[in-house]
């Protein structure tokens, strides 16, 4: 096992569709002969890479492959365990309620899935802590936004912790935020946690303003927010007053061709101001990476210490949208886990 699998870690931003592994999605092909599609329509190898336009083609073409129930509980439950195999101790996953009239499936069951899965696994022991936000598709619309906040509230009331927030994501090309702001107030309102994609593409400066004025509590990749790249001082600004924390994943924005090189990554921009920086996969699957291969790839493209590695991970924790209890609980466990973790790879404790 490498220093990055046994490094406690957290993951806050994994989409259950683009998250499954090779393994699950070679099942789901030979389930659906029929469908005939290869495996490197699911997911870009390494080396590969696809515009944006392509990225979003083919997550329709994997949600050809979950389609029914037992199809999303079993890739919920296996995607679960492949992040516990990684290391990730505490995982926030998000999927976007479909229904499916071939199968029966409906949001409501495609949501209750998901949640029987995180409920067997933790009856099986896995040593993971899984909890989940609803997905708002923002090719769907103002309406059926406002349904899966109602959705969301559901659950909410109803699981006892499991659901934590709702996800604004879809292909960002798409629709304007305005349409978007009063189903994430509604959901802000109810008690609920907002993750928003944001600035994933360059010249949405106006919609980034407009989402900010919320402000969500974490902001997914925004790319394109600082003034060398087209955002401005201004936004910055707004981002470090209120402090939101940013998801990063790296492998995603080289492979959707958003960013350039792994050192032009924004990663650099925004952990070099001090502001908080949370490495995530976005699709473990879609994309061919883990979370321990993005913190390596972090640390060998920034030249960060074992000790800074350290500290990403362990600072992740704050921004869970899990209760304070839960936080304590995960930063006993890093504190428990690092004498011996440094001591296996010789590294000094500061
Ligand atoms: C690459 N960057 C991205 N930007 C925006 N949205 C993305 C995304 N990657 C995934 N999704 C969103 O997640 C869905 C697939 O997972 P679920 O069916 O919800 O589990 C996609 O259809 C899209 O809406
Ligand atoms: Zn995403």
């Amino acid at each position: 096992m490498s220093f990055y699998q046994a490094l406690p870690k957290v993951e806050l931003h994994a989409h259950l569709n683009t998250s499954i592994s090779t393994t699950t999605m070679e099942k789901l092909i030979q389930q659906k002969p029929h469908l005939n599609i290869q495996h490197n329509m699911t997911a870009i190898r390494k080396g590969q890479k696809r515009t944006m336009d392509e990225c979003f083609e083919m997550f329709k073409v994997i949600h050809q492959l979950t389609v029914s129930i037992e199809d999303i509980f079993m890739v919920a439950k296996e995607v679960i365990k492949e992040f516990a195999a990684d290391g990730v101790k505490y995982l926030e996953l998000r999927s976007t309620p479909r229904e499916e009239s071939t199968t029966g499936m409906t949001k409501k069951s495609y949501v209750e899935a998901i949640l029987e899965a995180i409920k067997q696994c933790k009856r099986e022991g896995v040593d993971i802590d899984v909890k989940f936000l609803l997905s708002i598709d923002r090719r769907h619309g103002p309406v059926v936004a406002m349904e899966t906040v109602k959705l969301a509230e559901e659950f909410f009331a109803s699981t006892d912790g499991l659901v934590v927030g709702v996800d604004l994501s879809g292909d960002p090309a798409v629709e304007h935020a305005k349409n978007y702001i009063a189903p994430l107030q509604a959901a802000r309102n109810i008690g609920l946690k907002l993750a928003v994609h944001m600035a994933e593409i360059p010249h949405q400066n106006e919609e980034v303003e407009m989402f900010l004025g919320l402000p969500p509590d974490r902001i997914g990749h925004g790319t394109f927010l600082h003034p060398e790249v087209g955002g401005s001082e201004y936004l910055v600004d707004i981002i470090i007053k209120h402090q939101i924390p940013i998801e990063l994943c790296l492998t995603s924005n080289l492979k959707g061709q958003t960013v350039s090189s792994y050192d032009q990554h924004h990663f650099k921009y925004w952990y070099n101001r001090g502001h908080s920086c949370v490495i995530c996969t976005d699709g473990k699957g879609a994309f061919a990476s883990d979370l321990s291969q993005e913190y390596q790839i972090a640390e060998t493209t920034f030249n960060l210490s074992k000790a800074q590695i350290w500290d990403i991970s362990y600072q992740s924790i704050n921004h869970i949208f899990a209760p304070v209890s839960v936080k304590s609980d995960l930063k006993r466990l890093w504190k428990d886990l690092k004498p011996g973790l440094f001591n296996q790879y010789e590294l000094q404790i500061a």
